[in-house]
C-alpha cells in the first residue's frame, strides 16, 4: 500500500467532515430514500447507517480509503492462511473453523483435515454427554463448568446465554474470574458427581485458569471422586493437559492460528455444543460462514463488515467520539458487549503499527454497552444530554422466542426505535418551552425548566436488525463483528491478532504474590505501601 495514498484519502476525509460537521444529520433526509440508500442488507440482516452525518462523499471517501488500505489483500492473506499476525508468526484462520470443507493450507500443510476431525470428535462426545451414553462418576452429566479466562470464556458464556431457548442439554456455568468467590457460587449447589469440567485455556498455563481448575480437580476428589473421569481439557498445550491426566479421548485440541478472542467456533466452544446440540452448533457455524462469504465476495459499498468499520472509523478517527456504545435490545445478548471489548479492544487497542512506529492516530475505539431497554434507566441520559457525543450502535430482533410475551416484544422495539429518533431529533428549546409554558411555569422559572429539558439531538446511531436471534443469526453477528474488527486494524496499520498489553500486568502480579506473604518489599513505593496497608487489614503485619 503506498503511504501517500493512505494519507491523502485520509486528508480528503478529514477536509470533508471539517465542511460537513455543523451539519443537522436530520437535513440529510431531505434528499433522495436516506433510508435505503444509506442501509444494505446481507445474510438476514439490515445494517441502517442512516442516522450518521455519512453523506454521498463522506461514503465514497471512506471507500476510497478502504481501497487505498487494500483491504481485499489484506483479506484475500488472512483467509488464505498467510502469516498475517507478525508478531507471533502466526497464520489467523478462525474462518476455517467454521469452513468444514474448505481447502485451507499453512505452510504448504493441509489444516482443514485436523479441524474436521477434532469438529467430528467434539459432535460425538457432544451426543454422548447429551443422549447420557457418556457418564461421570455419578451417572450422566447433569451440570458442565467451564473453567476459562478471555477469550476461553467470553465467547461460550455469551453464546449460551444468548441462544437459551435452545438449549436442551446440560446445564452449563463458567467460572473465569481468580477471585475465589466466582468459583465458590458457581459450584454451590452443583452434585460433583454429576458434573463435568472443562479447562478451557489455550496455553494451558494462565493463571487464573489453572487455579480454578486446581480448586474444581480437589472439590472431586474432596468428594471421594476420581477426577480425571470427569475433566475435558480445551487446548492447544496438549502436552500439558497429559501432565494434568486428562485422558487424551477428552481433550479437543487446536492450532495456534486460532487467536483466543477469536475461538468459540472450535473446541472451546464445546460447552456451547454441549447446551444446543451439535446441529444447531452447527447452523451458528454456518451462520458465521455465510457471513465469512459475503465479507469475501460483496462489492465494499455492500460489504456489512467493510460498512461497520467504516462507519466506526468516521465516528472514532474523523468526529473524533473516543468511545461506542453497544446496545442490544435483546436481554439475551446481555453478555455481547462484554465479549465485544475483548473482541474490539484486545484486538485493536495499540499504540503501535503493524511495523512498530508509533500510530500517527488513535487506536480503536473504546467500546461498551448494555442490553436495552435497562440502558435507558442508567447511563442514557449522558448519551441524550451529556457534552460528549457517543455514537450508538442498536441491534434488534423483529421477534422474540415468547410468542405470548409478543405484546412486550413490540414494546421493546419501539423503545430502541425511539431512543434512535430522539438522539437524531432531539428537542429544541422553543419546545422544550412551549412544554412547560403548558404546565404553567412563567419567567425565569420557565426558561430554567426548559433549559434542563432540551435534548440536542444530532447524535448518530446505527441500527443493525435480524429476524430472530437464532443459532445462525448469532454466528452471522459474531462473524460481522470479527470482519469489521480486522477491516478497521487494516486501515489503522494495525496488527489485530496479537495482544501483547495484557502481558505486563501478568508479570507484575505473579511478582507480587510473595510480597502479599511478607516475603518480599515491592521496590514500587505506592505498590509497598498498599502491599503494607492490605497486609494490616488482613491482620498479617
Ligand atoms: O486460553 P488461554 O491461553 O487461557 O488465554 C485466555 C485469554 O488470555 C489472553 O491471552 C489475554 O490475557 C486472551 O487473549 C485469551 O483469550
Amino acid at each position: 500500500m503506498s503511504k501517500k495514498t493512505l494519507e491523502a484519502a485520509w486528508a480528503r476525509l478529514a477536509a470533508h467532515h471539517k465542511s460537513v460537521a455543523a451539519r443537522p444529520i436530520s437535513t440529510l433526509f431531505a434528499h433522495g430514500d436516506r433510508p435505503a440508500e444509506f442501509s444494505a442488507t446481507a445474510c438476514g440482516f439490515l445494517f441502517d447507517y442512516s442516522k450518521t452525518n455519512i453523506d454521498r462523499e463522506g461514503r465514497e471517501l471512506l471507500l476510497e480509503l478502504a481501497e487505498a488500505a487494500q483491504i481485499g489483500t489484506a483479506r484475500a492473506a488472512m483467509f488464505t492462511g498467510e502469516k498475517i499476525n507478525r508478531t507471533e508468526g502466526r497464520a489467523v484462520l478462525h474462518t476455517a473453523l467454521r469452513a468444514l470443507d474448505a481447502e485451507v493450507q499453512v505452510d504448504g500443510q493441509d489444516v482443514m483435515a485436523a479441524v474436521r476431525a477434532t469438529h467430528a470428535r467434539m459432535c460425538t462426545f457432544a451426543e454422548a454427554v447429551r443422549s447420557g451414553a457418556f457418564t461421570v462418576s455419578g451417572g450422566a452429566v447433569r451440570d458442565v463448568v467451564n473453567i476459562g479466562i478471555g477469550g476461553s470464556d467470553l465467547g461460550p458464556a455469551m453464546a449460551c446465554l444468548a441462544l437459551a431457548p435452545q438449549a436442551d442439554g446440560p446445564r452449563c456455568h463458567f467460572v473465569s474470574n481468580v477471585d475465589g468467590a466466582h468459583v465458590h457460587d458457581v459450584l454451590a449447589g452443583l452434585d460433583p458427581a454429576r458434573t463435568l469440567v472443562i479447562v478451557a485455556s489455550k496455553t494451558f498455563t494462565t493463571i487464573e485458569t489453572m487455579t480454578n481448575a486446581g480448586h474444581v480437580r480437589d472439590w472431586l476428589a474432596a468428594a471421594g471422586l476420581d477426577p480425571a473421569a470427569h475433566l475435558v481439557a480445551l487446548s492447544s498445550a496438549t502436552g500439558k493437559t497429559a501432565e494434568w491426566g486428562i485422558p487424551p479421548a477428552r481433550v479437543f485440541g487446536f492450532e495456534d492460528w486460532v487467536g483466543g478472542r477469536y475461538s468459540v467456533w472450535g473446541p472451546i466452544g464445546l460447552s456451547l455444543m454441549l447446551a444446543i446440540g451439535p446441529a444447531r452448533f452447527n447452523d451458528f457455524l454456518a451462520g458465521a460462514a455465510a457471513m465469512d462469504r459475503h465479507f469475501r465476495e460483496a462489492p465494499l459499498q455492500e460489504n456489512l463488515p467493510v460498512l461497520l468499520a467504516l462507519v466506526g472509523i468516521w465516528h472514532n478517527q474523523i468526529c473524533g467520539h473516543a468511545t461506542r456504545a453497544v446496545l442490544p435490545y435483546d436481554q439475551r445478548l446481555a453478555r455481547l458487549p462484554a465479549y465485544l471489548q475483548q473482541l474490539e479492544m484486545e484486538s485493536n487497542g495499540k499504540r503501535v503499527a503493524m511495523d512498530g512506529q508509533d500510530l500517527t492516530r488513535h487506536s480503536g475505539p473504546i467500546v461498551w454497552g448494555e442490553p436495552g431497554t435497562n440502558g435507558q434507566h442508567a447511563f442514557y441520559q449522558l448519551l441524550h444530554q451529556g457534552t460528549r457525543i457517543v455514537p450508538a450502535e442498536f441491534l434488534i430482533a423483529a421477534r422474540g422466542h415468547e410468542p405470548d410475551l409478543d405484546n412486550q416484544h413490540r414494546l421493546l422495539i419501539a423503545n430502541c426505535l425511539a431512543q434512535a429518533q430522539a438522539l437524531l431529533e432531539g428537542r429544541s428549546l422553543e419546545t422544550a418551552r412551549e412544554m412547560m409554558a403548558a404546565r404553567g411555569f412563567t419567567g425565569d422559572d420557565l426558561e430554567m425548566q426548559a433549559r434542563h429539558r432540551v435534548f440536542p439531538g444530532n447524535r448518530p446511531s446505527t441500527l443493525l436488525v435480524y429476524e430472530r436471534l437464532s443459532p445462525a443469526a448469532l454466528g452471522g453477528i459474531l462473524a460481522l463483528y470479527e470482519h469489521r474488527v480486522f477491516v478497521e486494524g487494516v486501515i489503522l496499520g494495525i496488527n489485530s491478532f496479537d495482544q501483547w498489553g495484557v502481558e505486563l500486568g501478568k508479570e507484575l502480579a505473579l511478582a507480587l504474590a510473595p510480597a502479599l506473604e511478607g516475603e518480599a518489599v515491592p521496590a514500587e513505593p505506592s505498590t509497598a505501601a498498599l502491599v503494607a496497608h492490605l497486609r494490616a487489614l488482613r491482620g498479617e503485619a
